[in-house]
């Protein structure tokens, strides 16, 4: 079994869940307390995640405290584990702890447009026929977002690039936040580092789809995110 590596920083609140999407999906999942972060530690780890929530309460800007302390214990060893053939993965507040982290193309996540914390399902388009996080969903689902700060902005051009280019693997299908060029969640080159502002723990049963006659797949679209990465490390 692949083992999925979770950092838990205080203020972290989706590491439940996500463990679990991670068992479900086949892998053995461990929390470690940042306090515990130390380079050896990845040794064990095929996928390093980091998960949503609100880690050192936003302060400053969201994961930017985690993103310094990540660091600052690992310095380059995280790119050094996606060198090795290792995967990373991102949500809310762990893609921006990512963006900051600089294992993604440039670009930060910035308060919603409407100045509001959103929390709401989005529907999604995929833009990326190689992820393997999204290589098992269809090219249209729904997940849900709850974010303040989830506005990615590039450089001038560089989001249009990145749909492009495939860099921008997930897109909003309706842009509730004022993305650039709609973007919901970014990939490496490798494809092994992605990130996302949505949510795919919150939906890897059927029964916590908003609509409770939802019959679009066997399991909640979410599931099949976390998946496809079991699958891909298993081949
Ligand atoms: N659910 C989350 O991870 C939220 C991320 C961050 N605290 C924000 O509000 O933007």
């Amino acid at each position: 079994m692949p083992h999925a590596l979770l950092i838990k920083f205080p203020g972290t609140n989706c590491d439940v869940e996500t463990s679990r999407a991670l068992e479900a999906a086949g892998f053995t999942a461990e929390v470690l307390p940042v306090s515990e972060l130390a380079p050896e530690v990845l040794g064990k780890a095929q996928l390093v995640v980091f998960s949503g929530g609100f880690s050192y309460g936003d302060y400053v800007m969201s994961g930017r405290i985690s993103q310094l302390i990540t660091k600052h214990k690992l310095g380059d060893r995280l790119k050094q584990f996606v060198a090795d053939g290792g995967y990373v993965l991102g949500i809310c507040n762990g893609f921006q702890i990512l963006t900051q982290l600089d294992l993604l193309p440039r670009g930060s996540l910035i308060h919603n447009t409407t100045g509001r914390f959103i929390c709401r399902w989005v529907p999604l388009k995929k833009n990326s026929s190689t992820s393997p996080y999204l290589k098992l969903l269809p090219d249209n689902f729904e997940l849900p977002v709850a974010h303040a700060e989830g506005r990615f902005v590039g450089e001038t051009g560089d989001a249009d690039k990145y749909v492009k280019d495939g860099h921008g693997a997930l897109l909003y299908g309706k842009n509730v936040n004022g993305s650039s060029a709609q973007i919901a969640g970014l990939q490496d080159d490798t494809g092994r580092v992605f990130g996302l502002m949505p949510h795919p723990e919150r939906f890897i049963g059927k029964d916590t789809h908003y609509d409770p006659d939802w019959n679009g797949a066997e399991r909640g679209w979410g599931y099949y995110l976390f998946k496809g990465v079991a699958e891909a490390l298993a081949a």
